[in-house]
């Protein structure tokens, strides 16, 4: 694994320390290389002496599968090197947009190219049918892990375009997340002073990059473009999103029950995405440590608006979540398999 020292590097090994068909191998960082695993993440014990390797090729592609927990840009370079029939799951960016305009307009540099989607529950269309993402993940040697707004809006979101309810025009995404989807880094709008205490907006204005990859989930479903406005803003805490999202609906006459039944149909097998009884909220602690989506739909009748929420853990099935669960479909392992259902509350 490269990133070992970061965030979703050292939730990716939590949840490999409870996985019974991995076993972990190289642990690789950059700046912090020749550090401890236990001077960055003390709460992974039984790692805690194992020594951080600089993240080189020649390394990494003497294992079966390699989770890639870089910033954006550094993970294309690397899995380039990488041999093709080595499962590469990236956490960051660089393979998730089809658009390559789109990429260069928010990322602004030249666009690696597009990968399977690992957000196995999201619908698509392929070929016209509506079919669950995870088929594109079987079996599959690539994986681009989804960023961690555009999981929890487009879960959120999706059976209304699935069903043909919504307007994909005029989507609006509120999303209020911990602190730790910011990563590791020292940032000086992340110091605790700043933050305890506060909410504050920011990527305001359309221009937030995970924007193009929310229109890019729902504009698969719908079948035409998709005009999103998305905000995000930082939350005091550690984990969590709450993503609120509204559409309009597509005909004044859909009934209430006609929305609920569309998400009920979608994700009722899903393991992981649980659409609450009718009258209870999505809560961010509800799902801390665990992979689970907590999912409402309610109908705003006085605007013909639907009103969709989801809670994730931005660290789990945000980000670490999603790459096992992606990395157990690429290798033919059950889909759930190492994987927390149950989060930690109070
Ligand atoms: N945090 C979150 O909620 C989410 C994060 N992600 C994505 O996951 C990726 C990692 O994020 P996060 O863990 O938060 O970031 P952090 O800043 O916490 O960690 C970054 C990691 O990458 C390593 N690194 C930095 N540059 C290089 C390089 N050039 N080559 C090799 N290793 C390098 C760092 O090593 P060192 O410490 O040695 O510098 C560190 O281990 C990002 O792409 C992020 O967008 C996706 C969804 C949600
Ligand atoms: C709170 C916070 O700063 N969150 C991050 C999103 C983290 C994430 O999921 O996204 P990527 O993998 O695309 O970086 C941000 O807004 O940039």
């Amino acid at each position: 694994m490269a990133g070992a020292s970061g965030y979703a590097g050292g939730e990716i090994l939590r949840l490999l320390l409870a996985h019974p068909d991995l076993e972990i191998g190289a642990l690789c960082a950059a700046s912090n290389a020749g550090t401890t695993l236990g001077e960055h993440h003390p709460h992974l014990v039984p790692l805690a002496d194992r020594r951080l390797e600089p993240a080189t090729p020649e390394l990494l592609a003497r294992h079966d599968v390699v989770f890639l927990a870089l910033p954006h840009g550094a993970s294309a370079a690397l899995a380039a090197e990488l041999p093709d029939e080595v499962v590469v799951v990236d956490c960051g960016a660089d393979f998730r947009l089809r658009d390559g305009a789109a990429w260069e307009e928010f990322y602004g540099s030249p666009h690696a190219g597009t990968w399977p989607y690992g957000l196995p529950e999201l619908p698509t269309v392929v070929d016209g049918e509506v079919v669950k993402s995870r088929a594109a993940l079987e079996g599959s040697r690539r994986v681009a892990v989804p960023g961690c707004y555009p999981t929890a809006a487009s879960i959120a979101l999706a059976p209304g375009f699935a069903a043909g309810l919504l307007d994909p025009q005029d989507v609006v995404v509120v999303a209020a997340s911990g602190t730790s989807g910011a990563g590791k880094s020292l940032k000086p709008h992340l110091l605790g002073a700043e933050v305890m205490g506060s909410m504050t907006p920011y990527g305001v204005g359309g221009s937030h990059r995970h924007t193009p990859e929310i229109e890019q989930n729902l504009a698969a479903l719908a079948g035409a473009p998709t005009t999103l406005s998305f905000t995000p803003t930082l939350a005091p805490m550690a984990r969590g999103i709450l993503a609120t999202c509204t559409a309009r609906l597509a005909s004044p006459d859909t009934t209430d029950e006609q929305v609920r039944a569309a998400w009920d149909e979608v994700y009722r097998d899903e393991p992981f995405v649980h659409l609450l009884p009718a009258g209870r909220l999505p809560r961010t602690a509800d799902v801390i440590g665990s992979n689970s989506i907590h999912v409402q739909v309610v109908v705003d009748r006085r605007v013909g608006r639907v009103v969709a929420m989801a809670a994730i853990d931005n660290l789990c099935k945000g980000t670490a979540g999603a790459a096992v669960q992606s990395a157990n479909l690429a290798l033919g392992l059950p889909e759930t398999t190492g994987l927390p259902v149950v989060g930690v509350a109070p």
